[in-house]
C-alpha cells in the first residue's frame, strides 16, 4: 500500500493590503512535497505579490504559512532555504557560468570541492556541460534562463519559487524549456511554485494550478480539472473560451437559452446546483463536423449555422459559425475537409464538451 502524500506546505487566509487596496484576499491552499504549482493570473491579480510573501520578500499582515508543519512567518526570507528565480535576480554578468552557479553555494560556505562537484552536477543537469566557462554574453537566451535554473537548484532548496522565468523567451523556446523544466524538478523532487500569465505554459508544467482573479484564489485544482470544469465565468474566459451562453436547465436536465430558448441541449448539471439559471460553457474543440446539408434537428447535440470565418491554425482550423444570432468558435481538425466560409453546416457537440459553470453571482 502506498503512503500518503504529505502537506509540505499549508497557507491559510492570507490577505495583503497595500494602503487601502486589498492586493490577496484570503488566500488558503496546500501543497504535497514534490508537487508544482503554477499561479496563474491576469495582469495584476496578486501572483508575484503572493510569492514574494511566500518567498519571505514581504511581510504576512494577515493569516497563516506552515512549511513543514512550522509557522515561517517570522524567518527572513534568507534563512528559509528557498530558491527564488526572480527576473529582479538576473545572473551576474560579470561572473561566469559556473561562478553563477557557485553563488549560492558559496554563501552556504561550502567546501570548495563540494562546491565544483554540485556546479558539474547542476551543469550536466540543465543540459549545459562544457559551458562552465562561459561568460554571460556568450549563451543565448535559453542558456541564460538555463544557469539561472542552475543556480536556483545548486544550494538544494527546499522549495522553490519562479516568477515568469520564461517570460523574456519567444514561444518556442519558452515550450520547449517549459517541459525541461518539469522534467528537471521532478528528476530531483523538487517542490515548486511558478508564476505565469501564460496558461499554455502553466497547463505543460504544473500539477495543480491556483487561479488569481482580483486577489483571490478563485479554482485550485488540477490542470484538467480547471481545464473541463472552470469555477466561473471570469476564469472560463481568462483561459480563453468564448462559446458562453446564459439560460436555465430545468428538471430534466436540458438547458434552455434565455430569450429565445432557441438553442436548446441535455446537460449533466452538477447534483449540488438549485438554481436553474447557468452559463453553458461549449468547449471549442468538442465538435465534429457532419456535412453541409442541414438536416432536421433529431440529434440533441446537434448545432447548425452557417460559417462565417475560416482560418488556419496549423495544427487545424478555427471556426466561426453564426447559429440562432449567436457566434461561436471551434476548433476542427484538418481531416475530413472543413466547411468554407457561407455554407450552412451541421456539427454535433460532444457532450462533455457542454459544460454548466454556476455563477453564485448570477452571471
Ligand atoms: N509595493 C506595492 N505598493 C502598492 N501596490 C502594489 C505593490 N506591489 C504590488 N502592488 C499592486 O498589487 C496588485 C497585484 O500586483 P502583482 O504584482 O502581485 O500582480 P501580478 O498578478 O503578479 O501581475 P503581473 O502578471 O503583471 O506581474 C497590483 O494592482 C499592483 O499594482
Amino acid at each position: 500500500m502506498s503512503t500518503p502524500a504529505k502537506t509540505i506546505l499549508k497557507v491559510s487566509d492570507l490577505s495583503r493590503k497595500y494602503r487601502e487596496d486589498t492586493i490577496l484576499d484570503s488566500v488558503s491552499f496546500s501543497l504535497l512535497y514534490g508537487e508544482i504549482l503554477c499561479l496563474l493570473g491576469p495582469s495584476g491579480s496578486g501572483k508575484t505579490s503572493l510569492l514574494r510573501l511566500l518567498a519571505g520578500l514581504d511581510n504576512v499582515e494577515t493569516g497563516s504559512v506552515l512549511f513543514e508543519n512550522r509557522d515561517i512567518r517570522s524567518t527572513p526570507a534568507h534563512k528559509r532555504q528557498f530558491g527564488m528565480m526572480f527576473q529582479e535576480y538576473a545572473l551576474f554578468p560579470h561572473k561566469n557560468v559556473e561562478e553563477n552557479i557557485a553563488f549560492g553555494l558559496e554563501m552556504k560556505k561550502m567546501e570548495s570541492a563540494a562546491i565544483d562537484k554540485q556546479v558539474t552536477k547542476m551543469l550536466k543537469l540543465v543540459g549545459l556541460e562544457g559551458f562552465g566557462h562561459r561568460n554571460m554574453d556568450e549563451l543565448s537566451g535559453g542558456e541564460r534562463q538555463r544557469v539561472a535554473l542552475a543556480r536556483s537548484l545548486a544550494p538544494q532548496p527546499r522549495l522553490l519559487l519562479l516568477d515568469e522565468p520564461l517570460g523574456s523567451l519567444d514561444r518556442t523556446l519558452r515550450d520547449r524549456l517549459t517541459a525541461e523544466i518539469r522534467k528537471i524538478l521532478k528528476l530531483l523532487g523538487v517542490t515548486a511554485i511558478f508564476v505565469t500569465h501564460d496558461q499554455h505554459e502553466a497547463f505543460s508544467i504544473a500539477d495543480k494550478i491556483g487561479v488569481l482573479h482580483n486577489g483571490r484564489l478563485e479554482q485550485f485544482d488540477r490542470p484538467e480539472t480547471v481545464y473541463t470544469t472552470p469555477a466561473n465565468i471570469e476564469i472560463a474566459r481568462f483561459l480563453g473560451f468564448s462559446n458562453l451562453i446564459r439560460g436555465t436547465v430545468d428538471n430534466s436536465g436540458t438547458f434552455f437559452q434565455s430569450l429565445s430558448g432557441k438553442l436548446r441541449f441535455p446537460v449533466n448539471r452538477a447534483k449540488s446546483s438549485f438554481r436553474p439559471e447557468t452559463t453553458l460553457l461549449i468547449r471549442p474543440e468538442g465538435a465534429v463536423f457532419r456535412g453541409v446539408t442541414p438536416g432536421s434537428r433529431i440529434d440533441p447535440f446537434q448545432l447548425c449555422g452557417i460559417v462565417t470565418e475560416k482560418s488556419y491554425l496549423g495544427g487545424g482550423y478555427r471556426v466561426t459559425l453564426l447559429s440562432e444570432d449567436n457566434e461561436f468558435t471551434f476548433t476542427l481538425p484538418l481531416y475530413p475537409q472543413p466547411p468554407e466560409p457561407g455554407e450552412t453546416i451541421n456539427l454535433t457537440l460532444a457532450p462533455s464538451a457542454l459544460v454548466c459553470i454556476d455563477d453564485p453571482a448570477g452571471g
